[in-house]
């Protein structure tokens, strides 16, 4: 059975039916309906791959006036994949939740709309696919420092992680004028 359980009350982390054979495996990485059932009634409009050598970290993003929910797998290798609720006025704000996701647990991270998203790489590369509940938008998008000191997220670090520049440039969550955060009662 598809399974799921929640953090921070709306991040859903799923566990796909896995079908193995002598083939290999199968698995629906999304079906509407079912989906649904779990908690997930957005809608996406774009999906995107990306794939990353052993010590990347991209991260933190989000966009702030065409928020993004994303679903994410990973296809080949393992990354730990971790959300921060940046929503102000959030009961949860400032809080991360992260875990490993893997091409053998094959689990998937739903995040919703109005937390920052990144990841670190485990493996030698980690292909990732996510789909998201709308458009990118370049002039839309913002980053948070990786390791900003107050939320203090807990990568399992193997090395100084690589960046981008971009991600390099990021501040913290406290730095961030509010102007430029989403807002709990908007979102919500
Ligand atoms: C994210 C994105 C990037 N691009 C382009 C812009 C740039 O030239 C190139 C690489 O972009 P970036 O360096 O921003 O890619 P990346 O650092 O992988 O950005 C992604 O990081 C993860 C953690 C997320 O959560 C995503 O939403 C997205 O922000 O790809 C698109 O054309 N469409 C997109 O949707």
């Amino acid at each position: 059975m598809l399974t799921k359980k929640n953090f921070l009350n709306e991040i859903i982390l799923i566990s796909p039916v896995v079908f193995n054979d002598d083939r290999g495996f199968f698995y629906e990485n999304y079906h509407e309906l079912k989906y649904k059932e779990l908690g997930i009634t957005c809608t996406f409009v774009q999906d995107n791959i990306s794939r990353s050598k052993k010590g990347t970290l991209r991260g933190m993003h989000y966009q702030l006036n065409n928020p993004q929910a994303k679903l994410i797998t990973v296809l080949r290798g393992a990354i730990f994949d971790v959300a921060i609720d940046i929503r102000i006025g959030s009961p949860t704000f400032g809080q991360w939740y992260g875990t490993e996701l893997n091409d053998e647990n094959h689990n998937q991270l739903f995040i919703p709309e109005g937390f920052a998203h990144g990841f670190y790489v485990l493996s030698d590369f980690a292909d990732i696919h996510y789909k998201c509940s709308d458009f990118y938008n370049n002039k839309d998008e913002y980053g948070i420092q990786w390791n900003d000191s107050k939320i203090q997220i807990n990568w399992p670090l193997l090395n100084e992680p690589i960046l981008s520049f971009k991600d390099a440039e990021n501040i913290s969550l406290t730095d961030i004028d509010n102007t430029k955060l989403p807002k709990y009662s908007v979102i919500k």
